[in-house]
């Protein structure tokens, strides 16, 4: 199976240092939608790993959440594309959990999900954490500079992580390398 996986905020959507708490909040960025169409209708799987510590912080509830996430399947569906598993980390940084990125918990839930390894795949992400995760699980770390994406470029990156301007310019690379 052909699976990629994307951080949400900062790469799929507009990131905000108030979070995103409500669906209005919640804006594609530009070719975000698109590019995630591009991979779906040449046979990618697109699945999701976020952290929603807000949740945790009660500045929003999981049906809020959902909410946005339907939002992002009805954008898609316009395009006659769908987005895969989404899995997200409820908690807060205190909680000391198992699946808040840069720990690989999310990741493990994909690969268990599509009960496939995950070595090799694409992890797109805007910050170090993303890029962390992606290694503790052999993905492949991909830097988009959107979000927080251009102050993470400015870091020491974990070693091989393909940088890109943006989700469109990043599924353009792939999918011209993996015709
Ligand atoms: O980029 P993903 O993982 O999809 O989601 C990030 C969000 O959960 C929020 O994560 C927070 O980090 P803390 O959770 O407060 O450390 C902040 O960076 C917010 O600006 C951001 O909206
Ligand atoms: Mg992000
Ligand atoms: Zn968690």
């Amino acid at each position: 199976m052909k699976l990629i996986i994307l951080d949400r905020d900062g790469v799929i959507n507009h990131d905000s240092d108030d979070y995103i708490k409500t669906p209005a909040e919640w804006i594609p960025i530009d070719g975000s939608i698109e590019a995630i169409a591009r991979l779906y209708n040449s046979g990618w799987t697109v699945a999701v790993a976020t952290n929603q510590s807000g949740l945790a912080r009660g500045y929003y509830d999981s049906a809020t959440l959902d909410a946005m996430h339907d939002k992002l399947r009805a954008l898609l569906a316009e395009h006659h594309a769908k987005i895969g598993f989404i899995a997200y980390c409820p908690h807060g940084p205190e909680d000391d959990c198992q699946c808040r990125k840069p720990k690989a918990g999310l990741l493990e839930q994909i690969s268990q999900h599509y009960q496939q390894p995950l070595t090799g795949a694409w992890f797109v992400g805007d910050s170090l954490r993303d890029l962390q995760a992606a290694m503790s699980v052999q993905a492949v770390p991909v830097l988009v500079k959107t979000g927080k994406g251009a102050q993470t470029a400015q870091q020491q990156l974990p070693e091989g992580t393909l940088v890109f301007q943006n989700l469109a310019e990043a599924v353009e690379s792939l999918l011209k390398n993996t015709q």
